[in-house]
């Protein structure tokens, strides 16, 4: 037999061994062989012959399979088989004996990105594949429909005020005013004429009279956010409103009669602050009717590289970078950030990678500066004890870091500060 014809059978499991998942198409564009990896892959196996157009959509670029087959850059695309879908990377090699393809091998990875893009849902702004949130999401549309009072907890930048927001929309109010007031950002007697309104001459200053954010939210929803920051007097009053379901201005006498759905929030475990004395449990019980708990993105790291590219792809919108992808460092750094701004955090970063870095690819250098800074989370050795910050260590370090104190930390596992001391100590300019 000549060697230019190997026997069939080991056609498709030398291809798999050399190249993993692969699928044969002729230059038809139909399909001719898939190797045993790609059916284990797709769960299932696809029949020789049907059209490739049938089976995979590529999920980017203009043209559905030209761009796909012609340009030989990896692409995001679903693959069907049976009644699944099957979300993978794809890069075609054309098998061309000639000027002509005589068909491609298509290369097949799966995409974990593009799986959990598939699982994932946008809630009224927010995204997320989180069963948790998306719990979250499933009791917001229902008591939207009611008048209970609704305490959202969750940390800064988990989507507390979008919440309120969704639950506004959904609710027979939504035609009414959404208000929103902060209650941690205004000294408490602001606080209450932003509450209540004032009337015209009742401190100084207040020359004319101001209806206040409950009368202006009447027939719709008024959203507390830190609502644990409330002075206790404060609280007293807020719990007048809400028990008879009217305002007296700051200055006035007269009771005004409001009718307002309150949605509250707070980063604080509220019984706790209860428990210490810092807020009235009669009001909690009045605010937490329904609690709706939002996890921190540390607590759903799946969704971290799939919000950060809808981030870079919605700057994209306004902007002429296209970003395709993170480099292996700068993915890892993202996923082990312990992000205590969340999601907002994560959307800030990705705008400075945006604007700081070039290309397609997001690299570790393109992130923020605390990126690259030793974590927080991770206690610093006593400099002592293993003689870390020993003077020949710093100074090495220094040097290797050419210099620079953030990177000669990091190489030295202690936050800027530390080393800032050290280096004061050894009579070393700490600034460059
Ligand atoms: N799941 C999410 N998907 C997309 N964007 C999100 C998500 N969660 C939060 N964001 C974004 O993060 C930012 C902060 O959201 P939001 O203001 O609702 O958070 P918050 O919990 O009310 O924050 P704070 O307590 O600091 O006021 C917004 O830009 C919002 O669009």
């Amino acid at each position: 037999m000549p060697a230019s014809r190997a026997p069939s059978h080991l056609v498709l499991p030398a291809l798999e061994a050399l190249a993993g998942p692969v699928l044969l198409v002729d230059d038809a564009r139909k399909v001719a062989a898939l190797t045993p990896a790609l059916e284990a892959l797709l769960g299932g196996t696809l029949r020789a012959g049907t059209p490739l157009a049938q089976v995979l959509v590529p999920r980017e670029g203009p043209g559905p399979l030209d761009g796909l087959l012609k340009d030989g850059r990896e692409t995001s695309a679903h693959l069907r088989v049976g009644g699944r879908v099957k979300a993978v990377r794809v890069r075609a090699v054309p098998l061309a004996r000639g000027p002509r393809a005589s068909g491609w091998a298509l290369l097949v990875t799966p995409d974990a990105l593009g799986e959990a893009a598939s699982r994932a849902e946008l809630f009224h702004g927010l995204w997320t594949q989180a069963p948790e949130l998306q719990r979250v999401f499933r009791i917001v549309e229902k008591v939207a429909r009611t008048e209970s009072s609704v305490l959202v907890r969750g940390e800064s930048g988990t989507g507390k005020e979008h919440i309120a927001h969704a639950l506004h929309a959904l609710s027979a109010r939504a035609r009414g005013p959404f208000r929103a007031i902060n209650c941690a950002a205004l000294p408490p007697n602001l606080l209450e004429s932003e509450l209540f309104g004032h009337v015209r001459g009742a401190f100084t200053g207040a020359v004319r009279d101001s209806p206040g954010h409950f009368r202006l939210a009447d027939k719709g929803s008024l959203f507390l956010d830190e609502v644990a920051e409330m002075p206790p007097d404060l609280q007293a009053k807020m719990l007048r409103v809400l028990e008879t379901r009217t305002v007296i201005p700051v200055g006035g006498r007269q009771p005004v009669p409001v009718d307002v759905r309150i949605i509250a929030a707070t980063h604080r475990a509220l019984r706790r602050e209860v428990e210490a004395g810092r807020f009235r449990a009669d009001l909690m019980y009045r605010l937490r009717v329904v609690p709706l708990f939002l996890p921190t993105l540390r607590e759903r790291r799946a969704d971290i590289l799939p919000l950060a590219m809808r981030f870079l792809d919605e700057l994209r919108q306004r902007g002429t970078r296209r970003v395709e992808r993170f480099s292996p460092g700068a993915r890892r750094r993202l996923e082990e950030h312990p992000w205590p701004g969340n999601v907002r955090e994560l959307r800030n970063a990705m705008e400075y990678a945006y604007v700081i870095g070039e290309g397609p690819v997001v690299h570790e250098a393109d992130l923020p500066p605390e990126f690259s800074e030793p974590r927080p989370a991770t206690p610093e050795a006593p400099p002592s004890r293993d003689g870390s910050l020993e003077p020949a260590r710093v100074r090495e370090a220094l040097a290797q870091a050419g210099g620079n104190r953030s990177e000669a930390a990091r190489r030295l596992g202690v936050s800027r500060v530390t080393l800032w001391r050290r280096l004061r100590d050894l009579g070393l300019p700490p600034e460059r």
